[in-house]
């Protein structure tokens, strides 16, 4: 329901009066000691239409029981959860404060299944087409540089939803990239980002990608500015940048302003958001490592979870049922964060991509119609690829005083399967025993036991006793393939919108103030007298760097 406080359902109220009267009794060895049916209760298994996408997830070890789990699934439909679904795909303008259709799912529409009535939602193919023939010529080695020689690097310039998507998607998927071609990813304006790779690239073989939907971000313009005078200077003639640069944007004028043919740019549309763009023509740096056939893999996988997402009851639906969790803990457990531990070293940039995915989506404290929540709305979110976690931030997670509602996910088959598998095996047996020890944890009498005459020493058993009923969720999937990736992706997208949609707020406009500030400041740093209107502090700092730059 556009703009409604998610105070006005009975069901969040509900959930107040469940938390307060039962939290103390949701006690995980208690509820599996009740009811020994309790993973195959909350645990569901998505296999996808074409049988090839295979994800198990097992949300038992969260902090629910039957009375919970139907007033969250109650809050879904009474936070409109199922018609503001059906109003994205269908391109209503749910991005109000843009006046915007929000259509990612178009980008990735496979077969046109969905009917969607929105200005270049039918011209997806036709950029796709354009992508592909052009990947194919630069894989093929026919497109070549300006002393002949074909395309051995890509570097792909550009920050946010320009950057995560192709980054994340390019690591994961690692195991289809092109063998001899080199990815790289210039995002930040700090100089070392452009310097450092371009230190690393041949002007003669390498082809920059300048990914900008607006193609005003400083930082990307900035880039793409000295990429430009980096190829020149070995180039010469301007004549050959059309060999090297090619655009992506939805802003054509912006693009051939800045020098790069029209034909080397590659479209997408306002109702694409940056930070859902990757299915867009800001994925040509992923298809051209993975080749088409690869990437239309991926799109495949984003479909059919499209599919179950519109399709599927609430109380089966992935994305849903990921969303209300997240909502339990967030506003009635009071948990600040959520932590996405991927058991797969391909998908260590995954958090990284839910950050902005999911941060900049609901870190909102309005609703659409400008109402201040009061509530918490998007959480923070983190993470690392296990079991490097464990090794870092797992104690805080196991015995620190914060709730860290955590997804662990992993693939039942690695994509290398060295020394017969020891290396998974070790790997899958750390994704089962974490979850069980946030758990289940380990009492005194347990300790009292390990420690023998030990135990004597308080502060030693006490500091060795795990509470356990940390809540978490267990995401197993067959492999982690194209079109799995694309499925997970997904499935996160949309529990990031079920989670909007009962907030009441705009998961889909950014506003950003630091870098308008940045501009004016920009124009002070060369001299003290045109340092003004700022407080003491930011005034002093900048005095300070003028003194001593
Ligand atoms: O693709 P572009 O227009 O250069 O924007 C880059 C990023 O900047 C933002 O912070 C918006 O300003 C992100 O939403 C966006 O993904």
């Amino acid at each position: 329901m556009s703009g409604k406080l998610a105070t006005d359902y009975p069901a969040w109220t509900k959930l107040q009066e469940l938390y307060d009267k039962d939290h103390t009794k949701l006690v995980l060895k208690d509820l599996f000691d009740a009811d020994p049916e309790r993973f195959s209760k909350f645990s569901r298994a998505y296999d996808s239409p074409q049988n090839d996408v295979h994800i198990l997830l097992d949300f038992s070890k969260n902090l629910i029981n039957d009375e919970v789990f139907s007033t969250l699934i109650q809050l879904a439909k009474e936070g409109g959860v199922e018609t503001a679904r059906d109003e994205m795909f269908a391109g209503k303008h749910i991005n109000t404060s843009e006046d915007r259709a929000v259509l990612h799912v178009a980008l990735r529409n496979v077969g046109n299944e969905f009917k969607i009535n929105e200005a270049g939602a039918d011209e997806v193919q036709g950029v796709l087409d354009h992508m592909t023939d052009f990947a194919n010529k630069v894989r093929s080695g026919e497109w070549k540089g300006y002393t002949g020689k074909p395309i051995d690097t890509i570097v792909n310039i550009g920050i946010g939803g320009s950057d995560l998507g192709p980054v994340m998607v390019t690591e994961a998927l690692k195991p289809y990239g092109k063998k001899g071609l080199k990815c790289h990813f210039v995002s930040n304006v700090d100089g070392t980002h452009i310097a450092e790779v371009t230190g690393e690239c041949n002007p003669e073989t390498t082809l920059f990608i300048v990914a900008s939907k607006t193609f005003t971000t400083q930082e990307t313009i900035t880039n793409a500015e000295s990429a430009r005078e980096w190829f020149l200077k070995s180039a010469g003639d301007k004549s050959h940048v059309a060999k090297h640069f090619v655009a992506l944007s939805t802003n054509t004028k912006a693009v051939t302003d800045f020098g790069i043919s029209s034909q080397n740019i590659f479209e997408f549309w306002d109702w694409v958001g940056g930070r859902y763009s990757l299915w867009s023509a800001i994925g040509l740096s992923i298809m051209l490592y993975i080749g088409p056939d690869n990437f239309q893999e991926l799109l495949a996988g984003a479909h059919e979870m499209d599919k179950h997402f519109l399709e599927t009851k609430l109380e089966d639906n992935l994305p849903v049922i990921l969303g209300l969790l997240g909502i339990w803990y967030n506003d009635y457990y009071g948990a600040q964060t959520h932590a996405l531990l991927p058991y797969d070293q391909y998908m260590h940039k995954f958090a990284d991509y839910f950050q902005q995915g999911d941060m900049e989506s609901n870190g909102k404290f309005v609703t659409k119609d400008g109402r201040r929540v009061s509530y918490q709305t998007g959480p923070i979110i983190w993470g690392q690829s296990g079991t490097n976690g464990q090794h870092a931030f797992y104690q805080l997670i196991h015995q620190g005083t914060k709730l860290i509602p955590a997804d662990f996910l992993a693939p039942i088959e690695t994509q290398n399967p060295i020394r017969g598998g020891l290396h998974h095996k070790i790997l899958l047996s750390n994704f089962f025993a974490q979850p069980e020890a946030l758990a289940f944890g380990k009492t005194e009498e347990q300790v009292r036991e390990e420690l023998g005459a030990q135990a004597e020493n308080e502060a030693l058993r006490k500091s060795k006793v795990f509470e356990g009923n940390r809540p978490t969720n267990s995401i197993l999937f067959q492999k982690l393939t194209p079109r799995t990736l694309g499925s997970l992706i997904v499935m996160y997208e949309h529990k990031i919108f079920v989670q909007g949609c009962i907030w009441g707020i705009n998961s889909f406009d950014q506003m950003g103030l630091g870098k308008v500030l940045a501009k004016r400041i920009l124009g002070q740093l060369d001299d003290s007298s045109k340092v003004v209107d700022h407080d003491s502090s930011t005034t002093g700092l900048i005095k300070h760097y003028i003194s001593r730059a």
